[in-house]
């Protein structure tokens, strides 16, 4: 489980994190949505280890990462996968080399070892048959999945997705929301996405938080999210004349 206590973070004195609370629980996909510049992404920084918060706790398992020992701050980032939004992948390697990318870094396994693991993401994100080829010659939708298939190398306990639908159609989007909610569930991961995807929130919003101006103002699940009374969580779920016609 990660937990999140009062977590602060400004930027030249300008506040971007207003104290932040919530927990994030194994097995579930649990969503961080909100409008952009709310400070999502500033938000997955801090639970990563990228900025460090001004204030607060991020908790997990109990450990408390930014207040701990390098040593533990190591086992917690090896303990995590991340699915970057541009994909992050190296262009002069292989599929299979960039999955394998994060065993070659961290850890003694030989090559054999590597590369079993390795075609074992790639098989378990059905993408078996790409492994030779370089992230030039796929799709957007298959770069997702060499992003998820490298995330999950490492056999983590937790799962970060910031944007994992950017610059996908409709269709591909459902179906890489649920390969991550698959994947969610068969490891028992924690995993955190990052969205402002309508279809994820409704699709495989198990847990949702949403963010206005740095501040939760509203948490729960997508089935009662339609129920909210929270004008600012209203004004971005039904944003569009389509969907404020469709709500009426
Ligand atoms: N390193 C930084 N230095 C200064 N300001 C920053 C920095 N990183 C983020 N910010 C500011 O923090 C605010 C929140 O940014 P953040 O990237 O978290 O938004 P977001 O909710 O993820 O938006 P989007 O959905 O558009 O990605 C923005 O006003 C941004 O300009």
């Amino acid at each position: 489980m990660i937990e999140i206590k009062d977590v602060c973070k400004a930027f030249n004195g300008r506040d971007i994190l207003l104290g932040i609370s919530g927990q994030f629980k194994p097995g579930d996909t649990s969503l961080i949505i909100g409008g952009s510049g709310t400070g999502k992404s500033v938000l997955l920084k801090c639970m990563i280890g990228i900025i460090k918060p001004e204030s607060g706790h991020i908790l997990y398992d109990g450990r408390d990462f930014h207040n701990s020992s390098e040593e533990i701050q190591k086992d917690i980032r090896r303990e995590m996968g991340v699915l970057f939004q541009g994909g992050a992948l190296f262009d002069s390697k292989t599929v299979l080399e960039n999955v394998k990318f994060p065993l070659d870094m961290l850890t003694n396994m030989s090559e054999k070892e590597k590369i079993d693991r390795a075609e074992f993401c790639l098989q378990r994100v059905g993408l078996e048959n790409a492994g030779q080829r370089t992230p030039s010659e796929i799709s957007g939708g298959m770069k997702k999945r060499v992003g998820i298939a490298r995330a999950i190398v490492m056999n983590p306990k937790y799962l970060f997705c910031d944007e994992p639908n950017s610059g996908l159609d409709p269709l591909t989007s459902v179906r890489i929301d649920e390969l991550i909610k698959e994947i969610t569930d068969e490891f028992g991961i924690t995993t955190v996405v990052i969205t402002h995807d309508m279809s994820s929130v409704m699709g495989i919003g198990e847990s949702i938080m949403f963010l206005y101006k740095g501040k939760k103002l509203w948490e729960g699940d997508n089935s009662n999210i339609l129920q909210n009374t929270v004008p600012e969580l209203n004004e971005f779920l039904f944003s569009s004349k389509l969907l404020q016609d469709l709500r009426k």
